[in-house]
């Protein structure tokens, strides 16, 4: 056999994406959704494509019961998607139709109900207090009667694959036991995220024996929830659970986008709405937003550094062609090849992101020179590749682009206690703008937000699309640790004017030195992009 050519399964007939982020996600530490919050990500969730939206477990809290009230209530209504309501088997020695959490799923209004069971019989006797027998009716139970009452039904085995391993017959009973009742997917679950691909791959393959329909639902405590997502696929799982950005319990579970795109961009298979997949970038940069959790950079596929370039080699041949160092075109997801500026920089990089900002660097000499410059000036403290904004202005420079706005002659800055304990600083900058000079005072909360205000005071006369320019993050790094309070540091520097942002770097043995750089640095930029004039020659 080739082992050149990939094996590729036979997408099944039947395949169900189904997403968790607003139950199993919303268990993660610190995540806390609203109403409104859960409605905009199961809205995005649709725009993606996903087959079952969790929407949480009614019943169990106000919120969520409140979130499909809402639904019910039309709240939002999906295009693709259908919603499912999260909930356990009945509670031990009730019927089904008198459990209220039960009836919570039922008034739900939810066509699907995902079920939770029990399925490794130590939990059976030592978590729920029961008989293995008394379980199993618990499931045959309550999948008959929300099947009667007309729902679809799901069911989550929990503790799967752990369960196998101590009870092998037990567990496969509870398969079979919720197939029978009426399961559509009976769903092997690694709660506690303990196994790896091959062991997923086994054990699926002997559940799938039973002929049910079987689906995935993986944490990723091994680090391996995508892998064994997929490896339980390869053993013949039909439904994959995951949540958008990998959110859930401890370490997160599956990322959805990461299993889907896996599947349809390395299989071929066709999973998602035609043309979906290519806002999986969009929407999972939403939903952070949304959570409030900052999607990882390194996220595979939709992170801000996918498709970012930082070594010289890389980019030398990115040149000639992305896939040389790229395993997909990056617009498959919606995102984007990014090349960054750094000391690991060679010619080609810099080339690349000249022409990304719109300057034509294929000069080779030129190309040389603004390396030699990047790699002394990183050498020296500065970053570029989180400050393209600096980058601009160091090309602009290099090519005679700079347009002069002001010169600054000097800069003072107080900082003082007073009596009462208050703290108050003040700034006074001197600059001509224009011809015209000009000197100002400012204050402020500390030094920088002083300066920053006596700089907008003193450009404003001259350039009134300051106002529109606001500070929204600082950063500071001292370099060399072995210093103390004498240590070199860096400052980041990012600004936006209601549009985009950007940001500006500055370096310096003095804090305040350093900041005044980024800042005027990010002035500079601003009123380059606002398409402002700049003085004219000779002033
Ligand atoms: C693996 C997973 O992530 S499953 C999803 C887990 N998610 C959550 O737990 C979040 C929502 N949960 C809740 O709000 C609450 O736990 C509730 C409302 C469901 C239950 O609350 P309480 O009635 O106060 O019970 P509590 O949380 O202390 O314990 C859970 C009970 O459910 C029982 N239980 C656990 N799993 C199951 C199951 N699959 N089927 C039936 N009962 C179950 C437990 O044995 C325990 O019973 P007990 O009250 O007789 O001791
Ligand atoms: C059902 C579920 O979330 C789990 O077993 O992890």
């Amino acid at each position: 056999m080739s082992v050149t050519a990939p094996r590729i399964p036979a997408q099944p007939p039947v395949f169900h994406v189904y997403d968790t982020t607003l139950r199993d996600g919303a268990q993660q530490e610190g995540l806390r959704l609203s109403v409104s919050d859960k409605l905009q990500i199961a809205t995005l969730l649709d725009e993606l494509g996903v087959d079952y939206i969790e929407g949480g477990w009614p019943g169990a809290n106000p919120n969520d019961t409140a979130f499909f009230a809402a639904l019910a209530d039309g709240a939002a209504t999906f295009k693709h998607a259908t919603l499912t309501a999260f909930g356990a088997t009945r509670r031990v020695g009730l019927r089904a139709a008198d459990d209220p959490l039960t009836a919570a799923l039922r008034e739900s209004h939810a066509p699907v109900v995902c079920l939770v069971a029990k399925s490794h019989d130590q939990h059976v006797e030592r978590a729920l207090r029961t008989t293995l027998a008394e379980n199993l009716a618990m499931i045959t139970d309550t999948v008959t009667h929300l099947r009667a009452e007309g729902q679809r039904v799901f069911v989550d085995c929990e503790h799967f694959f752990d369960g196998f391993r101590a009870n092998r017959d037990y567990a496969l009973e509870v398969v079979r036991t919720a197939a029978e009742a009426g399961a559509e997917a009976v769903v092997l679950c690694d709660t506690n995220g303990g196994m790896l691909p091959p062991w997923i791959g086994e054990i699926v393959a002997e559940a799938a024996t039973l002929g049910a329909p079987l689906g995935i639902h993986c944490h990723n405590d091994t680090g391996c929830a995508v892998a064994n997502t997929v490896a339980a696929v390869d053993a013949g799982a039909i439904h994959v659970q995951g949540t958008v950005n990998g959110y859930g319990e401890r370490t997160g579970n599956a990322d959805l986008i990461s299993v889907v795109a896996n599947l349809e961009l390395k299989y071929g298979w066709h999973l998602l709405p035609t043309g979906a997949l290519r806002e999986a970038t969009r929407v999972a940069h939403a939903i952070a937003e949304v959570t409030n959790m900052p999607a990882s950079g390194r996220a595979p596929y939709v992170g801000l550094s996918s498709f970012a370039h930082k070594a010289g080699l890389h980019a030398s041949a990115i040149k000639v062609d992305p896939n040389l160092y790229q395993h997909i075109d990056p617009h498959l997801v919606g995102n984007d090849m990014r090349m960054l500026v750094s000391d690991m920089a060679g010619r080609a990089n810099i080339q690349l992101k000249g022409e990304e900002l719109g300057f034509d660097l294929s000069d080779r000499d030129l190309a040389a020179r603004i390396t030699d410059q990047v790699k002394a000036a990183e050498a020296a403290g500065y970053t570029y590749e989180s400050a393209d904004a600096s980058f601009e202005l160091l090309l602009r420079r290099e090519l005679d682009q700079l347009p002069s706005y002001f010169t600054a002659e000097s800069w003072r800055v107080l900082t003082q206690q007073a009596a009462d304990g208050e703290m108050d600083t003040e700034a006074t900058v001197r600059l001509t703008a224009r011809g015209e000079s000009t000197r100002v005072v400012g204050e402020g909360n500390g030094p920088v937000n002083a300066l920053d205000m006596a700089l907008r005071r003193a450009l404003h006369e001259t350039y009134a699309v300051v106002e529109k320019f606001e500070l929204i993050d600082y950063r500071v790094r001292i370099l060399d640790q072995g210093h103390g309070t004498d240590a070199t540091v860096r400052v980041l520097i990012e600004t936006t004017d209601g549009l985009r942002a950007w940001t500006t770097v500055g370096v310096g043995e003095n804090i305040i030195e350093a900041s005044w750089e980024a800042l005027t640095e990010a002035y500079v930029y601003g009123l380059i992009h606002a398409g402002v004039s700049p003085e004219p020659v000779g002033v």
